[in-house]
Order: C-alpha cells, then structure tokens, then sequence
C-alpha cells in the first residue's frame, strides 16, 4: 500500500472533497518526457566528478579510548566505539551542523563528532539544475502535512509535501540555494521579543562572517558593505546568457509596471522591491556551493572531527536534567551509545529536532505520557509555533516559442544559465502599501517550453496534483511559462509538530493550520490576484499571455476574479515553500533561550531553523547559516575562547 493512502482525513463540511481528478492524455504522454532528464543527467554527469566526501568513522567494539589520540593514527578511519566520548556531540550533519562543525573544530582541542542519518550528497545535488530530481528521492525524509480537511486540494493527497534533505548538508544540499536574509525588521522582532543580541544589527555581523560575495557588480557598487568577502559561503548571481538575460529584465519592468520598484540587491535591508536573484554557487563552476561543500569539505582532515554516516540518533540521554551523550542506531542495527563531554547539540532540523526531544522524554507531558516515554522535562512549547511560508502558484504563459524549449534544457549542460528563477521581491498588498504584517514574496521561474523541469517541478517538488499540473502542461507545450510562487511573509497561523508513535523510525505528526487566522488567506488570496495581474502589463499583452486557470472544483462555481475566487484559489492550491521554522522556538517562555540552551536542562543547545520564533522575510538556508554562525561564537564565548 502506498504510505500516502493511509492518510486523509475528514474532509470539512464547507469544502468539497475532490481528490484527484480525470488525468489527461497529455499527462500520460508527457510522462515519457522523464527519458529526456535521464539523457540530460547522464550528459551533465560527465562534466562533473564526485568530491571526496569525509568519510564515516570506523564502528568497533573497542573500549573506551580517546578520539582525538585515535585519529592521530587513523585518519578517516577512527574508531567510534560504544561509550566513545566527544567534547561536542552533534545530531545531524545538516545545514547549520556543517557551519558549526567548521567553527568548533577551530579549537584544536576540541572533539566534534557529528552524527548523520544519511549518506554522502548524489551528483544530482552537485549540479544546481538538477535539484528537483531530489524531492523524494532516498535523500528525501519526505515528509506530509496531515490534509486538514480544508486547505491544499489541488495536492496530491491533499497533503502539503515537506522535503527535508536526508544526508551531508541535510536541506542545504537539495535547495534551490537562493540567497536572501530578508529585511532588517523580522531579526529586530526577534530581539523584541525578548531575545537578547538576536537583532539586525548583530545578525548582519554574522551574515558577513559566513558570506563570500563575489559578484562584481555587488562589489562595486554602494551596497557592499552589506556584504562578507571572506566567508566560506560563495555568493553570486548567475552569470546569463542573452535570452535569460532578457527574460530577466522582461519580468522586472513587468512589476515595475504594476507599481514595484526595481532594486540591485536583494540583500539590503529594504523591504519592498523587486530584484534579481542571488545563489550559493561555486565561484568558477556552476556548482551546488552548499554548507557541506564550503563548511565540511575544506575540514576534512581536521584531526577532531568525527562523522558517523547512516546513523540515526534515537534518544538524547540525561542525567536527571544534564544531557550526558546521545543514543545511536547505526545501519547495521546495532546500538550503541556516545557520551558528550561538553554538550550535546541537536540539528535535525524543523521536524526531527521537537520529534527527539520528545522521544528523550523532553516534552509536553500528555504527548509524553499517552507514548509511555519517561519524562525528563515537561515544556509545552516544544514542537508548537510551527509556521511556513506558505504560497499558491499563478502560473502565466509567457512567449509562444517551442525554441525555448532548447534553451531551458540546455541550461541543465550549460550551467552558466542556471538558475531558473528569474527574479524575487516582495510587495505588500492592503490599502496600506507599507504594511509589514501583509508581505508576500514571490519567486518568478521561467520555464521554456515543453520543459522535462516544469513536469518535475510541478508534480513532485510542489505536488500539485494531475488536474493542476496537466493544466500547466498543457499551456507549456508550446509557450514558455512564468511559474509564480506567491508566499505569505508574516502568518500569524501556527500549527504544531507532534509524535505519530515512540518508534524514532516514525515520521513525526505534522499539523500545518495554514489558515487558522482568516487574515493570513485574505492577504495570500490578494497577493495571488496582484501577481496573476502581470497578464496586464505590456510584455504580456504583446505575447498574448494569460493565467493558467486550472479547474478547481471547489472554487469554479464562484466568480473569476472575486475577492471569494481568490481566497478560495490560495486556499485549495495552499502548499509549502519549504521554509517551516519555530518548533523549538527560541523565546523567554519557549523551548530554548537567546544562548539557544534548552530552558531547564544543562548541557543541550538546539541550533538549526526550528529555533526560529518568527520568519523573517528571507530564505531560511541563508537563515539557518548565519544562526549557526552566531550559536558557534556563543559556544566559544562560554568557554572563554576568543
Ligand atoms: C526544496 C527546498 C528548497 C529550498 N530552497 C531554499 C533556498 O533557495 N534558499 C534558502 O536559503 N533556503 C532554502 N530552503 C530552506 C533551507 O534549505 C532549510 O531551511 C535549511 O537547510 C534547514 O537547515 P537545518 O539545519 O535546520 O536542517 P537540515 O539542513 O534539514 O539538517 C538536518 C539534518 O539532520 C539530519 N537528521 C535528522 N534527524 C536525525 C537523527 N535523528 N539522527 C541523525 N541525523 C538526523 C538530517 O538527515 C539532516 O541532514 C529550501 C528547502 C527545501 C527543502
């Protein structure tokens, strides 16, 4: 039976249960154009060779002895034996894990081991095109929203489809590597809140200290001191070619012409405005530059540093309040267990961060009491707060050339071309223009016609079920598309993370509430009728291009272009830009404290996008970095290293 079939829950009784729907012939043909990614794989796969990743750790039974002595003689193949102490014990090699490995085994007398639950990254996470063959993949934790019987129809299953990356670098290595911190406002509110040293000021600091910009124009232009020049992130905007090129600055006089200005650098701390995009690439190749190739690779050979590959941690164990070390299931099977000298740090990002801190019995108590697991701290806050930046599509059709076509699939060869997304911004709809509480960002792609990526994109990365897509498909065989991911920047909607079952195999239990606060659709339902007015401005009206309107049965008795179309349009085509955060919210009252130590215990820190109290207005990887960077530079401070 397929995991997904044992889902679906009631389905609400103001909205009408259609689950999938007549697939078109089209569909079926167009399935066969998954051949043409495979040929374009293996094409583009020549042109690159597999770095040397760091290799696990050697498991033995040997007794207790210590790391930093057997690494000495055993580089990269050291033992981890059962009862093993490290200074620092990491859960996750993800994101934030690498920027914090690379910063604490700065201190050559400390031992980090970090502890994966995947493997090395594939090639298809090197060569930054082909980051949608990811979703799903055996890189995938593939996680899914329970369907709330009200929002997100025209999905497959109805359920939100979270992809979280399942090896070095977690996330980091099958994200789409946008670069954007967002405005300076989000960060001052987490001060505000009651989160000392977390504020725009303090985390420029940090942004910089991770970043190495290397795109010209930034650097010399008046923006640059916003920018790090000697950081291990690489930075820049893809290098163009003419009809990208073109198309790029066809979509930003497009929003000039509905009322949005034109900004060089997204990275300032302007809230509104329109810009191109900026991505994490290798400076000489067109190369995934992600946290696990720019933090981990250089680090390799550290002689304290520790890395256990398909291992995942089952339990964080305490003494009383004191965590002591971490619980460890290794790819065999076999159990052992490490103890953590200093601390014990969790990573395991947004949805398995809450899901271990429960399963080590760190929790609200009903959840921990109804799963018979003893209970070392009863907190309420963890796992809750949940929230994302959730976006409907507004998918336009732009040129009718079947050229493109060549074009968008020879960007995937010729990397300097890549990335699709064209152009990002945010706008604030409402009669208050200015509104920060009613931001939306939107994500421009291109997509050539009769595009193998578009299939990808549409099905398995966003989910979207066959009517929708088929839809899309269809108006893409001969046009080129402009797929719009409209997002909601401030949601005041909070769901929570829970426990399915005590199984440390289980996915944990993920309740979106994307539209609890009726407000948070109201301003998503206005920001997809402003994007979907892009068929007005002059480009569009020259190439005769027009909104892809799918049939959605629950919205297509109802006015095209009402304030109710549209609100029902957001709600049943809701789904996730892959930025959920706040699981483990940072706060006075939450789950850890602005030294991100986790309130009531000794010895345990969370540091990855679940601490997160409040989206900012950026890209969470760009977020999550520079978190890491902070949290490293806390963790020195304490103990007195400079
Ligand atoms: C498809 C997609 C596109 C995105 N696009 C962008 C973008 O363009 N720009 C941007 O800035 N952000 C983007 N993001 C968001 C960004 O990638 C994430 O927010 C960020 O990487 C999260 O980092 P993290 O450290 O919190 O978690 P992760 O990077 O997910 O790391 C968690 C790690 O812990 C491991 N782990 C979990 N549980 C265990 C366990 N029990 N034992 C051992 N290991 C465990 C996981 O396997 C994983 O490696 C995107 C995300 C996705 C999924």
């Amino acid at each position: 039976m397929d995991i997904l079939d044992k889902t679906v829950g009631a389905v609400g009784a103001d909205c009408t249960d259609h689950l999938l729907s007549d697939t078109t012939n089209i569909l079926s043909n167009l399935t066969s154009l998954s051949s043409v990614e495979s040929i374009l794989l293996a094409a583009t796969a020549l042109t690159y060779l597999a770095p040397d990743w760091p290799k696990s750790s050697k498991i033995d039974n040997f007794p207790k002895l210590s790391p930093t002595a057997l690494g000495i003689f055993f580089r990269n193949s050291f033992f981890v034996a059962g009862g093993t102490c490290f200074d620092f014990v990491i859960v996750g090699a993800g994101d934030a894990d690498c920027v914090l490995a690379r910063r604490l085994t700065e201190v050559a007398g400390w031992s980090v081991l970090l502890v994966e639950a995947g493997g090395d990254p594939p090639i298809t996470s090197d060569i930054p095109g082909l980051f949608n063959l990811l979703a799903r993949s055996r890189q995938d934790w593939a996680f899914y929203a329970e369907y709330d019987g009200c929002t997100s129809q025209a999905l497959n299953h109805r359920r939100v489809a979270h992809t979280r990356g399942k090896m070095i670098g977690g996330s980091g290595c099958l994200n789409h590597i946008q670069y954007l911190r967002g405005g300076s406002r989000g960060y001052d509110e987490w001060e505000a809140a009651g989160n000392e040293g977390w504020n725009w000021e303090n985390c420029l600091k940090y942004f910089k200290k991770n970043e190495n910009m290397t795109d010209k124009n930034i650097l010399n232009s008046s923006t640059k001191s916003y920018h790090g020049i000697n950081g291990p992130s690489i930075i820049k905007s893809p290098s163009v070619n003419n009809y990208f090129y073109e198309k790029e600055f066809m979509m930003l006089k497009a929003f000039e012409e509905l009322g949005e200005e034109i900004k060089e650098d997204p990275n300032v701390p302007d809230e509104i405005g329109q810009s191109r995009e900026f991505f994490q690439v290798m400076d000489q190749k067109p190369i995934r530059a992600c946290g696990a190739r720019t933090n981990l690779l250089p680090i390799k050979n550290r002689k304290n540093l520790y890395l256990l590959k398909h291992a995942l941690v089952t339990k964080i164990l305490f003494n009383g309040t004191v965590a002591t070390g971490a619980e460890i299931i290794l790819s065999t099977g076999e159990k052992i267990e490490v103890c953590a000298n200093k601390e014990v740090i969790v990573s395991a990002g947004v949805f398995k961060s809450p899901q271990l801190l429960m399963l080590s019995g760190v929790g609200p108590c009903e959840v921990l009491e109804k799963f018979n697991i003893p209970v070392v701290l009863d907190n309420p806050k963890v796992g809750r707060n949940f929230h994302d930046h959730i976006f409907a599509a507004i998918a336009v059709t732009g040129e009718l050339n079947p050229a493109t076509s060549l074009d968008a699939g020879l960007s995937l060869i010729d990397l300097g071309t890549f990335p699709l997304p064209l152009t990002t911004g945010l706008f604030s709809v409402g009669e208050n223009s200015t509104d920060y509480s009613a931001l939306i960002r939107h994500v421009s792609f291109l997509f050539g016609s009769l595009s193998p990526i578009l299939y990808y994109a549409c099905f398995v990365n966003f989910n979207y079920n066959e009517t929708v897509c088929g839809a899309i498909l269809k108006a893409n065989l001969l046009r080129e598309v402009i797929f719009n991911n409209v997002a909601l920047m401030n949601p005041k909607s909070r769901g929570y993370v829970t426990l399915k079952s005590a199984d440390p195999v289980d996915d944990p239990l993920i309740i979106g509430n994307t539209f609890d606060v009726e407000s948070d659709l109201e301003i998503l339902a206005e920001g997809c009728q402003h994007v979907h007015d892009l068929i007005q401005t002059t480009h569009f009206k020259k190439v005769d291009g027009y909104f892809i309107r799918p049939p959605l049965p629950e919205c297509d008795s109802l006015d095209f272009g009402s304030k109710s179309y549209w609100k029902c349009y957001a709600r049943v085509m809701a789904t996730t830009l892959y930025e959920p955060v706040g699981t483990c919210m940072m706060d006075p009252n939450g789950v850890v404290d602005s030294n991100l130590k986790i309130h009531g215990l000794e010895k345990i820190r969370v540091v990855d996008a679940s601490i997160i109290p409040k989206s900012p207005t950026g890209f969470m990887g760009t977020v999550v970095q520079m978190i890491a960077e902070r949290a490293a530079d806390i963790i020195k401070k304490e103990y007195c290293i400079e």
